[in-house]
C-alpha cells in the first residue's frame, strides 16, 4: 500500500514541487480543491480529498477535512494494536505526512477585511489537522509552512522517513503557528478594547543578545505583536552586534529625537538618559551643541540624528568614542571614515514612530499604559506677573520636551535650543534642580529650566533662580502652587504651567 500524505494550502508557493518530491518517494497525495487543481496543472497525481471520505465538499468549503477518514488515519497510534485494528475495521488508511497551511485571516484583516470576509477568513479545518499531526507527532510529520519542505524531503531521501527530531520541531511549529493565529482571531473580536480582560501577545524572538544588561544575565530580544518594533526598517551598516543596553539606550534616543520635532536636532544618551539633546540650523550644529551640553559623559554615548551624516559631521563624531551611532543616512564619505572605528554602531533608521501602548514589566507581568505624548504649547500658560520672552518659550518648550524623556525626578537647564545641564532620575526634585546647575556650571546663568514635575516646595525653584536661571516651565498642580509661584514673582523669573506632568521611571 502506498504511503499517503494530506495536502492542503492557501499559499501554494512551492507546493507542486514539494508534492512531487512526496511522489517520487512513494507517496500519494490526497489534497482539497484548490490544492489539487494546483497539483494537477504542475503534472503531479493526486486523489481529491473527497474521494477518500465519501463526501463532498460543503457549505463552500466551510466543510472539506472535518471526517473521520481523514482525522482517523492522522490521529491513529501507530503503536496501539486496537488503533490499528479499528482502521483496519473501518477502511481508514494512515496518513503519514501533513502538510497545511492556514486560511490567510492575519493579512484579510490587515487588508481592512468587512466582517464576513474577515469571518470566512477564519481556517477551522486546517488547524484541525495540525494539531492533529502535531498531537501525534511519535508517528506523523506535520509540515506547517514552506520553510520546512526541503528539510522534510531531504530527510525523507536521506533516511526514508522523516526522523523523531525533526517530527517533534515541526509539532512545536504546528502548536505555535495555530495559537498565533487563534491569537490574532481573538484579538480582532476583542476590536479597539485598550485593557481587554485576557491579552495574547505573540513575541518573536529578533536576536539572541550577547548577554544582558550584565555580562552574567543571558538575553533575547523579542518583537511584540504588531509588526512594528524598535528595529523595524533599521539597517545596521557596520559594527559589533547591538547589546541589551545599546537597544534600550537607542530605543530612548530614538523616541527622544522623534519628540523634538522636526527642525535638526541631535541627542546623546546615557543608560536612557540624554546627557546632551539639541536642536539646530543643521544636524551639524545640533551635535555640536548636544555634545557641548556634557562633553564628559557623552564618551561612550547612543547618538541618534534626523539629518544625513556628511564627512565633517563624521570626523567630529569620530573623535569622541560613541558607541552607536543612528541617522537616516550616511554619506560615503562618511562611512568611510567610520570604516576606521571597525566597532562602532552604524544604524540607518528614520523617525520612531511611538506606539500607542507601552508597557512596564514588573515580577511576574507587566503595566500597560498609553504611551506618554509629546506636545506643543497650546494648553501652557504664563502663572506669573512677567511673561517669558519669545527666546525664552522657545527653549522652554524645548527643555519641557527633553525633561519627558528623562528619568524622573528630572530638571533640564537648556539655552538657545541645546541642553546645558540635566539632573536625572533623583528621589527629591531639589537634588535634580541642584544636579543641573553642577552641569551647567555659569552656563545656567539665563538659561530656562524644565521639571518634569510639579515643585511641591519653593526651594527647587530658589535653587534654580539662584544660579540664575531666567524661566522655568513645571505642570503645576501642587498643593502649595501659591507659595511656588509668590517665588517665582519674587525671584522675578517668569514661570510656564503646562498642566500635566511627564514622570518617566
Ligand atoms: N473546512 C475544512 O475542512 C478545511 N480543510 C482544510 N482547510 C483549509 O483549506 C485550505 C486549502 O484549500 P484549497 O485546497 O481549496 O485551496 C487550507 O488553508 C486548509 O487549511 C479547510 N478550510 C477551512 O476551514
Amino acid at each position: 500500500m502506498k504511503r499517503r500524505a494530506l495536502v492542503s494550502v492557501s499559499d501554494k508557493a512551492g507546493v507542486a514541487e514539494f508534492a512531487r518530491g512526496l511522489c517520487e518517494l512513494g507517496f500519494e497525495i490526497v489534497s482539497t480543491g484548490g490544492t489539487a487543481r494546483t497539483l494537477k496543472e504542475s503534472g503531479v497525481p493526486v486523489t481529491p480529498v473527497s474521494e477518500v471520505t465519501g463526501a463532498p465538499e460543503i457549505l463552500g468549503g466551510r466543510v472539506k477535512t472535518l471526517h473521520p477518514k481523514i482525522h482517523g488515519g492522522i490521529l491513529a497510534d501507530r503503536s496501539d494494536p486496537g488503533h490499528l485494528r479499528q482502521l483496519e475495521e473501518l477502511g481508514i488508511r494512515p496518513v503519514e505526512l501533513v502538510c497545511i497551511n492556514l486560511y490567510p485571516f492575519e493579512k484579510a484583516v490587515e487588508g481592512g477585511a468587512e466582517e464576513s470576509e474577515a469571518v470566512e477568513q477564519i481556517d477551522i479545518g486546517g488547524p484541525a489537522m495540525l494539531r492533529a499531526a502535531a498531537k501525534n507527532f511519535r508517528s506523523v510529520a506535520v509540515v506547517p509552512s514552506p520553510e520546512f519542505y526541503a528539510e522534510v524531503l531531504g530527510e525523507l531521501r536521506e533516511l526514508g522517513e522523516v526522523s523523531s527530531g525533526l517530527r517533534k520541531r515541526l509539532a512545536l511549529a504546528a502548536f505555535r503557528r495555530t495559537a498565533a493565529y487563534d491569537a490574532r482571531i481573538a484579538g480582532w473580536l476583542a476590536g479597539e478594547e485598550e485593557f481587554p480582560e485576557v491579552r495574547l501577545d505573540r513575541y518573536e524572538r529578533v536576536a539572541k543578545l550577547r548577554y544582558g544588561e550584565n555580562p552574567h544575565q543571558r538575553a533575547a530580544y523579542y518583537a511584540g505583536p504588531g509588526g512594528r518594533h524598535l528595529l523595524s526598517d533599521v539597517e545596521q551598516l557596520q559594527g559589533r552586534e547591538l547589546s541589551f543596553n545599546n537597544l534600550y539606550d537607542v530605543d530612548a534616543a530614538r523616541t527622544l529625537l522623534a519628540g523634538l520635532g522636526n527642525e535638526p536636532a541631535a541627542v546623546i544618551v546615557k543608560h536612557a538618559n540624554p546627557c546632551g539633546a539639541a536642536v539646530g540650523t543643521s544636524v551639524e550644529d545640533a551635535y555640536r551643541k548636544a555634545l557641548d551640553s556634557d562633553r564628559v559623559s557623552a564618551f561612550g554615548g547612543i547618538v541618534a540624528l534626523n539629518g544625513a551624516v556628511s564627512r565633517e559631521l563624521a570626523e567630529e563624531i569620530s573623535e569622541v568614542f560613541t558607541e552607536v551611532l543612528v541617522a537616516p543616512e550616511f554619506a560615503q564619505e562618511a562611512r568611510e571614515v567610520f570604516a576606521r572605528k571597525e566597532n562602532m554602531i552604524l544604524l540607518r533608521a528614520g523617525r520612531l514612530e511611538p506606539p500607542a501602548l507601552s508597557a512596564k514589566h514588573v515580577t511576574g507581568g507587566m503595566l500597560l499604559q498609553t504611551t506618554d505624548r509629546v506636545e506643543d504649547a497650546s494648553g501652557h500658560r504664563t502663572v506669573t506677573r512677567v511673561e517669558p520672552t519669545p527666546e525664552q518659550s522657545a527653549d522652554l518648550l524645548f527643555a519641557w520636551r527633553v525633561a519627558k524623556q528623562v528619568k524622573s525626578n528630572a530638571v533640564v537647564l537648556a539655552r538657545n535650543g541645546a541642553t546645558v545641564g540635566i539632573g536625572a532620575g533623583q528621589m527629591s526634585r531639589v537634588d535634580a534642580a541642584e544636579i543641573a546647575v553642577r552641569k551647567a556650571g555659569g552656563r545656567a546663568r539665563g538659561a530656562v529650566a524644565a521639571s518634569d514635575a510639579f515643585f511641591p516646595f519653593p526651594d527647587g525653584v530658589e535653587t534654580l533662580a539662584g544660579a540664575g536661571v531666567a524661566a522655568i516651565i513645571q505642570p503645576g498642580g501642587s498643593k502649595r502652587d501659591d507659595e511656588v509661584v509668590t517665588a517665582a514673582d519674587r525671584l522675578e523669573v517668569p514661570m510656564v504651567f503646562t498642566g500635566h506632568r511627564h514622570f518617566l521611571h
